[in-house]
């Protein structure tokens, strides 16, 4: 991979995927100054007890939505063996010498990002770059990670530097909105999940 390479990681349940997943890969590659998003469509959140459908279900749905050059699909968890995002950005790091990695979410994750494992390492390997998410803006912007790196915070109007900056660095940028969740999609009954055998 080319050395300079500016990768932003989508992290996710994608349990499924949706036009919401789409929407932010896309302004994340505009607005951050980034050449590539990989999703990384994860074995399963650490910080949620229910399982998600099986990750080869979720990988096909993810692919057969994606229809950007730019954006790809994969299980690069489930290879490394990784659970935990500050495990899997090392790893990462020391696969990909040279590839200059940022870490992508909504900001309903940014409002708990404290509680997840090592999360001040995280902000301390990678740039992180937040994307509004309907009625989360304001809890975000004040959540505790934001506070405790409020120093690290790039204006949104400097967005495009994100992708080369020196961590820590963190920027939240309010893009246009699509309000649709993988929960929704679940409660409504869009999403079949495998029915177990036995
Ligand atoms: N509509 C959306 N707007 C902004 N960010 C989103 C949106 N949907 C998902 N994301 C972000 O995409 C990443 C992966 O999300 P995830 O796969 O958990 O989907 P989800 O819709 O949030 O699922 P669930 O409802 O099961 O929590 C997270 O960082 C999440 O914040
Ligand atoms: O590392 C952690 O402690 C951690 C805690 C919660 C979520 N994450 C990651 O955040 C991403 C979004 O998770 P989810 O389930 O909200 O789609 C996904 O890549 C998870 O592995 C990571």
């Amino acid at each position: 991979m080319r050395a300079g390479l500016r990768v932003g990681l989508l992290g996710g349940s994608f349990d499924p995927p949706h036009a919401g997943h789409l929407h932010i890969a896309r302004e994340a590659l505009k607005r951050f100054g980034l050449d590539r998003v990989w999703w990384l469509v994860s074995p399963g959140n650490p910080l949620k007890r229910a399982g998600p459908a099986p990750l080869a279900d979720r990988m096909a749905a993810a692919r057969a939505l994606v229809d950007h050059p730019a954006i790809a699909v994969t299980d690069v968890e489930a290879r490394l063996g990784t659970r935990y995002t500050a495990e899997t950005l090392a790893a990462l790091q020391a696969a990909c010498p040279g590839v200059r990695f940022t870490w992508l979410m909504g900001a309903d994750n940014l409002v708990q990002f404290h509680r997840w494992e090592r999360w001040r390492e995280i902000m301390a390997r990678v740039p992180v770059g937040v994307l509004a998410r309907p009625g989360l803006r304001l809890a975000a912007q004040t959540s505790v990670a934001a506070r405790a790196f409020a120093h690290a915070r790039l204006p949104a109007a400097e967005s495009r530097r994100l992708g080369k900056a020196a961590p820590p660095a963190w920027c939240f940028v309010n893009v246009p909105m699509v309000d649709l969740s993988s929960t929704e999609i679940r409660a409504r009954g869009g999403w079949r999940r495998p029915v177990p055998r036995g």
